[in-house]
């Protein structure tokens, strides 16, 4: 198995950014690809990324580009653009790069219109590389800094998703691996729509006790939609899923949060990429195929549509029947 000694980064926005930082401090060298080559030449002469990740310096090793070719000796790829242009960068990726190359999914997301996990979009865009997952709790501005961190690396072949992990942790960025690439996709996609519901609950200042109430329901709706998809119960117990669900549904650093927050104080949002606002509808949608019960997450998938005041939605979901807690009686 390689040593993965040069790892590309594709997409420098906040998280590629980080992640390319991360891979340095790793003892990897960097390719950092930009799509703008007015980035790129930027981040070459300032040794910053300004529009992606400002006040953060370069390391060392990271070399920026604008060029797919340069992606083209790279051992393993990390793609990190958002999960509804994670096709078409795949594809051109896979014109560009040998067969068999890793590329390993940063997005967390669905695919609009096909349902698609980031693992099956890669292997439909770019049937020649190899797909793995990185997820987990992870701040792009505290994996910049060195903040300690740790996330989940997944792989169908756990040697690939152990040997990945090996090279890209450091003293402040630990991985540990997983062949549960469903699990750890599930996690990343659908904690984005229920940080949303925690932000609208704090926006409309609802207390403390709601937002537990809102996170705790909600995982368990997580924890449906991911046994209904083929997730591990432990890898949703995780850091992928649990754990980075505690993360973004506990404060405004989360984007997704943060546009709940606009949403339930009737302020403007700050127009920061939340991908929970383009995976809510396809994650209600493919939950319905499944027969899986997500309140939380259809609530919000239609307050974000404009089908259902937050008023109406807090309303309808607190005159539920009452239940048992568990699938049980
Ligand atoms: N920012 C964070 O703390 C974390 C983000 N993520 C995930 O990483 C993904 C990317 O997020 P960020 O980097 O934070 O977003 P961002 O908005 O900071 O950057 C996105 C980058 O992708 C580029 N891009 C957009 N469409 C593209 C296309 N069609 N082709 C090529 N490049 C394109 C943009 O130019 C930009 O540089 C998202 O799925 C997000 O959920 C995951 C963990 C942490
Ligand atoms: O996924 C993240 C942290 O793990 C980042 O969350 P936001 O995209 O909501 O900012």
């Amino acid at each position: 198995m390689s040593d993965f000694a040069r790892i590309g980064v594709v997409g420098a926005g906040a998280w590629g950014t980080a992640l390319a930082n991360a891979a340095a401090r790793a003892g990897r060298t960097v390719t950092l690809w930009s799509r703008d080559p007015a980035a790129a030449a930027q981040m070459t002469a300032m040794r910053e990324n300004p529009r992606g990740l400002p006040g953060v310096a370069l390391e060392d090793a990271v070399q920026p580009t604008a060029d797919l070719a340069d992606l083209a000796d790279c051992d393993a790829l990390l793609l990190v653009v958002p999960a509804q242009a994670c096709g078409p960068v795949a594809a051109a990726l896979g014109e560009k790069v040998p067969p068999g190359t890793p590329l390993v999914s940063c997005a967390k997301g669905i695919e609009r219109g096909t349902g698609a996990f980031m693992s099956e979009v890669i292997a439909r865009a770019a049937p020649d590389l190899i797909p793995a997952v990185l997820s987990g709790p992870s701040f792009a501005a505290d994996v910049a800094r060195g903040l300690p961190t740790a996330v989940t690396l997944a792989a169908v072949d756990t040697d690939l998703a152990r040997a990945l992990a090996a090279a890209l942790g450091s003293a402040s960025f630990r991985l540990y691996h997983s062949a549960d690439v469903r699990g750890v996709e599930i996690g990343g996609a659908a904690k984005n729509v229920l940080a949303i519901a925690a932000g609208i609950v704090a926006g409309r200042r609802l207390g403390a006790s709601a937002g537990a109430a809102i996170t705790a329901r909600g995982f368990a709706e997580l924890l449906r939609f991911g046994a209904a998809f083929g997730a591990r119960s432990e890898t949703l117990t995780g850091l992928s899923g649990l754990g980075d669900l505690i993360l973004t549904a506990s404060g405004p650093q989360s984007r997704n949060f943060a546009l709940g927050l606009a949403l339930g104080a009737g302020t403007a949002a700050d127009g920061k990429l939340a991908e929970g606002a383009y995976t809510a509808s396809v994650l209600v949608a493919m939950a319905q195929t499944r027969g899986v019960d997500m309140p939380i997450c259809a609530a919000v998938e239609a307050v974000l549509a404009g089908r259902l005041s937050i008023e109406a939605a807090i309303e309808a979901l607190m005159a539920r029947p009452q239940r048992s807690e568990t699938a049980g009686p």
